[in-house]
């Protein structure tokens, strides 16, 4: 791609294995950041804001990624129910708590997504609505025991057993609601590469 180099700041596997169903060629270079945002931050505006920090960080680091050759791509996943932000989990009370919230609703997936190149920016968000069937109590149990969900937001990944039995129906990108929205981010990266 034009001998530019793209970096995904993202440890995840999800956004990595995105990335490559999308055949884009990029290396991974992470930097950890708190993931914090101020408390009066109109909902839709946080993931977009914490990816920008991922972004940051990860440019901060590696002097080599100062250039404008160079394209460094971030993502946050969070999910919303109302108007509530839910993140990952804190431990097994806390995902059955939060699935339990979110059987038989209907909520939103919303991934940011911040592009850096030298100086230009590309920042978007991409919204999925995401309806649950309802659950049972042991339902919910067995997945949590069996899928550790505590890497996901929402205690829940679509891509799972439980997306494939619990999720009625979905409006919005499928590969948003994994991390992600690919189709989007290929569109960006052509626009700041051309
Ligand atoms: C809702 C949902 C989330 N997820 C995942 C996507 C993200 O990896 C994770 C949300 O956490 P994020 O903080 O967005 O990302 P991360 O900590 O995994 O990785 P990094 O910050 O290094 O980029 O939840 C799924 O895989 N499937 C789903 O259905």
């Amino acid at each position: 791609m034009n001998g530019t180099r793209i970096i995904l700041a993202s440890q995840s596997p999800r956004r990595k294995q995105l990335l490559e169903w999308a055949e884009i060629p990029f290396e991974v270079m992470v930097q950890s950041t708190p993931e914090t945002y101020p408390p009066d931050m109109p909902v839709p505006e946080v993931p977009v804001h914490i990816a920008r920090e991922k972004a940051i960080a990860v440019r901060q680091k590696y002097e080599s990624l100062h250039t404008a050759a160079n394209i460094i791509i971030a993502a946050d996943t969070v999910v919303v129910l109302g108007n509530t932000i839910i993140g990952k989990p804190k431990d097994r009370e806390d995902a059955l708590d939060i699935l339990a919230r979110l059987a038989g609703n209907k909520h939103q997936v919303i991934t940011g997504v911040v592009l850096l190149k030298g100086q230009q920016e590309i920042a978007f968000a991409d919204t999925t609505d995401v309806w649950f069937h309802p659950l049972t109590p042991e339902q919910i149990a067995f997945y949590v025991d069996k899928y550790q969900p505590y890497d996901k937001a929402g205690a829940y990944a679509i891509q799972e057993w439980i997306g494939v039995v619990g999720i009625k129906s979905i409006q919005g990108d499928f590969y948003n609601v994994m991390g992600l929205p690919v189709s989007r981010v290929v569109t960006a990266l052509t626009n700041l590469i051309i």
